[in-house]
């Protein structure tokens, strides 16, 4: 299926459900999970080190160095599995990435807070491509600024094998977030595809 745009104003938010077939994104979750080198690290939450609630990693080239919630990441290098995909993923988005961020999220009890990928390096309107993996989780998205629009939460299944691109003003306008499920869930891998320009 092609990428088809959501009706999010201030956004462009687009979604392809099945951009690999269902082999592929098995097979792809075997490797990742077994080869890339995860970690689990800290982040300062209102200035307490605490852990991240999932396992990350970070792929590149060299000089694609990335802080994010307050930690300054080096690339590991890139495995051949993970440049495959970062030319598929560069056709379909029509953008150039240098550096991809995985995040493991072992069960249901694993997610990701709210927030906005707006780090100074990603630019003023980054083209940000997700790929999805393993157990399908709720990906939200709720406006920055409530007051300037009028807007709800929204809420998107991402299943395994999906393709999600943000761009444009969306991380000006919009925060996303993985919450937490009761459901006895698998794990899930997801891949965020970006272009990191150095300071
Ligand atoms: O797991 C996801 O779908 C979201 C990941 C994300 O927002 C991020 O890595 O910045
Ligand atoms: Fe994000």
């Amino acid at each position: 299926m092609p990428l088809t745009l959501l009706p999010l104003p201030h956004a462009e938010v687009l979604l392809d459900p099945d951009f690999l077939p269902p082999a592929a994104a098995g097979a792809l979750l075997t490797e990742l999970t077994t080869t890339i080198n995860w970690r689990q690290e800290p982040i300062k939450l209102f200035g307490k080190e605490v852990m991240q609630p999932r396992l990350t990693a970070w792929y590149g080239d060299p000089d694609a160095r990335y802080s994010y919630s307050g930690i300054s990441l080096t690339p590991q290098p890139w495995t051949p599995a993970l440049q495959l995909l970062r030319e598929q993923v560069q056709q379909v988005a029509g953008a150039p990435f240098n550096s991809v961020l995985l995040n493991l999220y072992r069960s249901g009890q694993d997610s990701m807070g709210w927030h906005a990928d707006d780090e100074p390096e990603l630019g003023p309107a980054p083209v940000i491509a997700s790929l999805s993996l393993g157990a399908t989780r709720r990906f939200r998205l709720r406006p920055r600024h409530p007051q300037q629009l009028l807007h709800e939460a929204v809420s998107l299944a991402l299943p395994a094998g999906s393709l999600l691109l943000m761009r444009g003003p969306t991380q000006r306008h919009w925060l996303h977030s993985i919450p937490k499920t009761t459901a006895l869930l698998g794990p899930r891998l997801n891949l965020t595809f970006r272009l990191v320009t150095s300071q």
